[in-house]
């Protein structure tokens, strides 16, 4: 990998009570890269993008972006910053349009001055019109400008999914975490989905961290993985290595998912 790193996790441990979910974790992200945190279930890797977007505060570590210690700060600061997420259970406004679930999100980076509001109201209109215009860019690039007035929960899931991260993009990321974004997926959305994360990796210049249990998404586009098992790193590297890893097939993969690749 080369060097050039937008995250670095440094001996980040994260306990709940008795319960050390992530336990003394150092990774490195490299700029551009798509990369990967895999794992079975309750091995910590959501845990891990909690710490990441200020949800939880790490008891033990540091979480560097761009070389800035952004440990403890708000999940709004530090989306601000640049780093987006998107969750494992899809979180749309469901009773909002397709261009209302993007607009709101866009909001994060059009802030309204205190003393707009009371003076002047075609001001906060022309800003509407700035974030109504951004938003059906956005959904322009991310392809789903014909579904705008949509409902979003009327959408096919594999197109929620993708609106779900169009709503990560507005907020203008640099890294985008993406946790389980070909769950529920059929074969079909699960291809697309593929060549939609290295499009928008490329159109919008990001790093993309993702959680993920399809491992055909997995070993096909990451270019890097980390394997946790029990809030322990048991192994990182290349898909042919993680796939080949011993531990990993004993902890997650199975003797079958080593058998399907050797033939
Ligand atoms: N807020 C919390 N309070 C207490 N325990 C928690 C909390 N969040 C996570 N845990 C525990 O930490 C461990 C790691 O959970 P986590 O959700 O990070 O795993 P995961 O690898 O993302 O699992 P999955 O693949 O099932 O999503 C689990 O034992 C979980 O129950």
């Amino acid at each position: 990998m080369q060097n050039d790193s937008i995250l670095k996790l440094e001996g980040l441990t994260m306990t709940f009570g008795g319960l050390t979910a992530v336990k003394d974790l150092s990774i490195n992200v490299p700029k551009g890269s798509i990369v990967g945190l895999i794992g079975p279930n309750g091995a910590g890797k959501t845990t891990v993008f909690n710490v990441i977007t200020g949800f939880y505060e790490p008891t033990a570590g540091r979480v560097l972006f761009k070389g800035m210690d952004i440990s403890g700060k708000s999940p709004h600061e530090i989306c601000s910053l640049g780093i987006a997420r998107t969750f494992q259970n899809i979180r749309l406004f469901g009773n909002e349009t397709v261009l209302q679930n993007v607009m709101v999100a866009c909001n994060v980076r059009v802030p309204v001055r205190w003393w707009e509001p009371p003076l002047s109201l075609p001001l906060t209109r022309s800003k509407e019109r700035t974030i109504r215009s951004k938003a059906m860019d956005l959904l322009k690039k991310v392809g789903l400008e014909h579904l705008a007035d949509e409902i979003a929960t009327s959408l096919p899931y594999g197109q929620q999914r993708r609106l779900e991260i169009a709503r990560a993009l507005a907020t203008d990321p640099e890294l985008l975490l993406l946790d389980e974004p070909a769950a529920g997926m059929n074969p079909k959305e699960t291809h697309a989905l593929m060549d939609f994360i290295r499009a928008i990796r490329d159109l919008f210049g990001l790093t993309i961290m993702l959680i993920e249990h399809d491992m055909r998404v997995v070993m096909g586009i990451c270019e890097h993985i980390w394997v946790l098992d029990y809030g322990l790193l048991i192994a990182e590297g290349p898909p042919s290595f993680i796939q080949s890893n011993k531990r990993v097939i004993e902890a997650y993969l199975g003797e079958e998912y080593a058998r399907y690749v050797d033939n």
